[in-house]
This record gives structure tokens, C-alpha cells and sequence, in this order.
């Protein structure tokens, strides 16, 4: 991948799809819809094609089926009656192959099939390995494809790893030690959602494209940071995967640390995908470990939803959700202050919270700037309000600005004033999904926005400090209703400081005028 290529342009090369876990949840929600996306948009060239893999029995047609369902449920783009010869032709690039990974035996009869799918389609030997399988078999599938023979010998192989990677530091290193023994660490594409989403990437165009941005972005101008990622829905019918994981892991070592690297990371001096993840591993690097429990429970609050009313419904408390433990001390709420000690951040207070079973689902940034140095209209009796600049990263996408300006019309009074750039009002349902656009720049090698190793295992360090606090005092929790903003305690941390939690989307404050586009 070179600096700069114009993406928009390129298909993806010729290659081999290959979906592990082709039955599931993640397949059948967004890789399918995906992928047919890509194809909608010409972004797929013709030589291509997916092979899906799991254990259940299917025959090609059978999966050819259960594509078009997930098309048609999930997929931004439906198929239409008029569309249906566009659709068979797309869907005959679909195979499945019935395979337990753990079986050696299998995956030459994968080589069998995956030779026929390249020898019709003239495909040139690339394969991409999908695996949207459960963690634990990441490290036998890859390294059974190599025993398979199943890795390509002319053109390129890469590995597309789904989150979590690791439990841990030490479990992460040991999995990085499996695949890096098949793999190179260039050939491994860590998947984090959240850096395909169209917002997240435009922090970067927002801090690196605008001159008035800059200057202002340091300790200097800034007060705090505040990163929310909250949900409505709770475990639904994954409880199994999030008893074990909670929301630290679940959502904060990957999502919501990197989404506070896209904020704090210097400029690149060059968009290669090595200089940015240079830039953003040491940001990773430059958190200020917490030093003790106390420090942690000084820092850090971590909740559990218990029954409680959302949308006007009445709500299972977590522990009464399918595949939960009864006695459950999992957090599916986390909020914690975070500081980055290097020069341009020494001082400035990192916000992040995230929980299931909150008011709103809403992703979303907000940098809050210091106050004037003096305060000209307090004679006037005017409190100024801080200026605000707002990333809304989904489900609305785009950014608005906080200003103070006299109300027109007025002698003297001053008003707080949101400009907002609605981007989803504008665009809409043609936004790509994150996994197009990660599915689309791992196929052409682009690593960007994947994790490497060394980001992944620096957000680990700093993670495992709060998991093993916890783990010491494990009934430690405090319990929030379903629906509500999560423990009063997330509102202590900021409040001690003199800040408060600014309300996100749909919440907006009843004293600001909206200059909405
Ligand atoms: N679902 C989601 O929204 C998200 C999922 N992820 C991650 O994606 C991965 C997959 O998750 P999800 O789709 O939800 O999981 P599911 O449990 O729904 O699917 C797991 C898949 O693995 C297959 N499988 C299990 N064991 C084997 C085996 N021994 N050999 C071959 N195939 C096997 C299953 O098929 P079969 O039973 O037919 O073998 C099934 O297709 C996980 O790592 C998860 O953490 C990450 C973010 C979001
Ligand atoms: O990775 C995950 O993300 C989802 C939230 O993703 P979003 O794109 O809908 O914001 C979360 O529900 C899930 O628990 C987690 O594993």
C-alpha cells in the first residue's frame, strides 16, 4: 500500500474470500451484507469469491440461501425483483464447505474446492482468511492452513482476525506467538469495528485538515475529553461470550482506546499505514498506568444493570439474562479518567464510559475548551460556556461546534449557539458500513485502520491494571437500572474535577440555539 492511493477508484484484487464461521451471527449481520455491498458498488472485481466454512451441513445452494436472507434483513441494499439477474450472478461466487477446523483431512478437501473456485473465476491466487470464530480457535485454524497446504503459493495470503485478541497481555502474546508462525505480522489484519466507521475516521481529517483545529489542541486550550459509547441493548444472546469478557474488555481495550488515540495521536508527517499506527501506539504507550486497587477505585467505576425501565419497557436486570451467571459480577458498564502524560496532554482529563441498557445507543466525542482567561461580560451578569467541539461517530454521523454569540436582536444577551454538520442527514444510508470498508482495505492491503500488535498489546498493559483490581474485589459493583446513565459514581469523576458529563445525542441542552444545516 502506498501513500495517498486513491482508493475511491480501486477494486479490490482478484482473490478468495474465506469465511470461518459462515453459519454465525457476524457472518449472517454484516460480512454477507458486506460483501455485497462492495459488490453493488462495483468496489469487487469480478474475480472473486467466497467460500463460507463452518461445521454445519450445507450445500452450496443452501448457503446461497441463507446469503439472500441476510441480505435482505441486514443489508443496506436489498434485492430487488428487477435485480435478480445481477443477484444468481453474484450469488455463484458463493461455495460453503462443511468443515470442523480442528480436522486436517478437511481443509485438503478445501484445497480441492478452493482450486476449482480459482481455476473458474481466473482468480490469481490470492486468499483472504476470514475468521469470525470464536477466540480460542484463531490459533489452530491458522495453523492448520498451513498444514493444509490451504496457503497460497503464487499470489498473497492475509488473515483477517476478528476482536477479541486475547483475554489479556499474556493470552494475547501467546495467540500473536500462534499466528506468528504462520503469518507475518504485515499479512495480519486485527479487526476494530470502529476504526471502518466513516467518523472515526474523519477525526483525522477533522484535527489534520483544519488549520483553526490545531493550534488549540493541547493542554493549553483543552479542559477535558469526553468519549461515550453507550447502547440501549444488553448482552441479547451473547451472554455466554460477555459474562466472560465484560465491558472493559469487551469494549474499552480495542473500541474506545482507539478511539482515544484517533484524538490524541500527533499528526503523521506521511499517511503510510505504519506512520499512523506509529503515531497511535504511542499515545497507547504515553497512558498513565494506574499504580494500585486504590488508584484504580479512585479512577475507575464499574457498574451492572439491574431490572429497570428503558423505553417504556421493563427490563431483565443482567443477571437474569440468558447464559449469566445468577451470582454475576461482570461489568456491563465502565467509566474511567484517563490521562495521556506527554506534552501536548500532560494535565488534560480523558473522560471514557461505555454500558449496556443506558438511555440512548450513541457514539460520541466531545472536546471541551478552557474557559477565557477573564470573563469581560460577567458585569453584564453573562456566565460564558465553555466552547464545545463534537464528534457524533453514530448512529448520527457528523460534528457540531459550541459557541457563545449575542442573540440577534438583543441589547446585550448572550446565548450558547451549536453549529452542527449533520454528514448523515446528508448522506444517509449510502455512509459505507465498517466492515465494507475494512473487508475492502484488507483486500487491497491496506492496514490503516487494523490494529498492530504492538497498539494491541500496549492497550492490554494498561487494561490488565484495572482488570486484576477488579478481580481482587470482585462484588466491588455498583448496580445502575436498566435505562438509566449508569452509577452516580461516573458522575463523581468529572464533578471533583469541576466538570460534568455533556449530554449526547438526542439529549441536547435546552439553553442552546441549533443552527442546523
Ligand atoms: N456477532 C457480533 O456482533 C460480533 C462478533 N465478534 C466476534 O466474531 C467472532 C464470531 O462471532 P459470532 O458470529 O457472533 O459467533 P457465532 O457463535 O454466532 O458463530 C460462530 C461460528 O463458528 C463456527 N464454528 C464453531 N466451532 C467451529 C469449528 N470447530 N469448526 C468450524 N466452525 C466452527 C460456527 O458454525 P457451526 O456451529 O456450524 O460450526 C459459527 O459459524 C467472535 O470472535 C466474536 O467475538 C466481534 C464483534 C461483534
Ligand atoms: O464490538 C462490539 O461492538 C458492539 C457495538 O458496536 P456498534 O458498532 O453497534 O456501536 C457491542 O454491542 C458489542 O458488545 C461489542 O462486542
Amino acid at each position: 500500500m502506498t501513500e495517498n492511493q486513491n482508493l475511491e477508484s480501486l477494486q479490490t484484487p482478484g482473490a478468495v474470500f474465506f469465511i470461518f464461521g459462515a453459519t454465525g451471527d457476524l457472518a449472517r449481520r454484516k460480512l454477507f451484507p458486506a460483501i455485497y455491498s462492495l459488490y453493488r458498488e462495483g468496489k469487487l472485481a469480478e474475480d472473486f469469491a467466497v467460500i463460507g466454512v463452518a461445521r454445519r451441513p450445507r450445500t452450496h445452494e443452501e448457503f446461497r440461501d441463507d446469503l439472500y436472507r441476510s441480505i435482505q434483513e441486514f443489508c443496506r441494499y436489498k434485492v430487488k425483483e428487477d435485480d435478480l439477474e445481477t443477484w444468481t450472478k453474484f450469488a455463484e461466487h458463493f461455495s460453503y464447505k462443511s468443515l470442523d477446523i480442528h480436522n486436517i483431512d478437511g481443509y485438503h478437501e478445501l484445497r480441492d474446492l478452493t482450486e476449482s473456485v480459482e481455476d473458474r473465476f481466473n482468480i490469481p491466487g490470492n486468499r483472504l482468511f476470514y475468521l469470525a470464530l470464536a477466540p480460542e480457535l484463531f490459533g489452530s485454524v491458522s495453523f492448520n492452513l498451513k498444514k493444509g497446504g490451504m496457503l497460497a503459493s503464487e499470489g498473497w495470503h492475509r488473515l483477517v482476525i476478528e476482536k477479541p485478541f486475547g483475554y489479556d497481555l499474556s493470552s494475547a502474546q501467546k495467540l500473536n506467538e500462534e499466528l506468528s508462525q504462520v503469518f507475518k505480522e504485515e499479512e495480519i489484519f486485527r479487526i476494530d469495528h470502529y476504526l471502518g466507521k466513516e467518523m472515526v475516521q474523519n477525526i483525522e481529517v477533522i484535527r489534520f485538515g483544519n488549520s483553526f483545529f490545531e493550534p488549540l489542541w493541547n493542554n493549553k486550550h483543552i479542559a477535558n475529553v469526553q468519549i461515550t459509547l453507550s447502547e440501549t441493548v444488553g448482552v441479547e444472546e451473547r451472554g455466554g461470550y460477555y459474562d466472560h469478557a465484560g465491558a472493559l474488555r469487551d469494549m474499552g481495550q480495542n473500541h474506545m482506546l482507539q478511539m482515544l488515540t484517533m484524538i490524541a495521536m500527533e499528526a503523521p508527517s506521511r499517511l503510510y499505514p505504519e506512520d499512523i499506527r506509529d503515531e497511535k501506539v504511542k499515545v497507547l504507550r504515553s497512558l498513565r498506568p494506574y499504580e494500585s486497587e486504590e488508584d484504580v477505585k479512585a479512577h475507575v467505576v464499574r457498574g451492572q444493570y439491574k431490572s429497570g425501565e428503558s423505553h417504556g419497557k421493563e427490563m431483565l436486570g443482567y443477571r437474569q439474562e440468558d447464559k449469566v451467571d445468577p451470582d454475576s459480577n461482570t461489568e456491563t458498564y465502565f467509566a474511567a479518567k484517563v490521562f495521556v502524560d506527554n506534552f501536548r496532554w500532560a494535565g488534560v482529563p480523558f473522560y471514557i464510559r461505555t454500558g449496556k441498557r443506558l438511555p440512548v445507543k450513541t457514539t460520541e466525542v466531545v472536546v471541551e475548551f478552557k474557559q477565557m482567561p477573564t470573563n469581560v461580560y460577567l458585569g453584564q451578569k453573562h456566565n460564558l460556556e465553555p466552547n464545545l467541539l463534537v464528534i457524533r461517530v453514530n448512529p448520527m454521523e457528523g460534528i457540531y461546534i459550541k459557541i457563545n454569540a449575542k442573540k440577534p436582536g438583543s441589547e446585550s444577551k448572550i446565548e450558547p449557539f451549536a453549529m452542527e454538520f449533520c454528514q448523515s442527514c446528508q448522506v444517509g444510508i449510502n455512509s459505507p458500513e465498517a466492515y465494507e470498508r475494512l473487508i475492502y482495505d484488507a483486500a487491497n492491503g491496506d492496514s490503516t485502520y487494523f490494529t498492530r500488535w504492538d497498539e494491541v498489546a500496549a492497550a492490554w498493559s494498561f487494561v490488565d491494571r484495572i482488570a486484576s483490581a477488579w478481580a481482587k474485589n470482585p462484588s466491588d459493583i455498583q448496580m445502575y437500572p436498566a435505562g438509566s446513565w449508569g452509577p452516580e459514581q461516573a458522575d463523581e469523576l468529572l464533578a471533583l474535577d469541576g466538570f460534568h458529563w455533556w449530554p449526547v445525542n438526542g439529549q441536547e441542552e435546552d439553553n442552546v440555539i441549533w443552527i442546523k444545516q
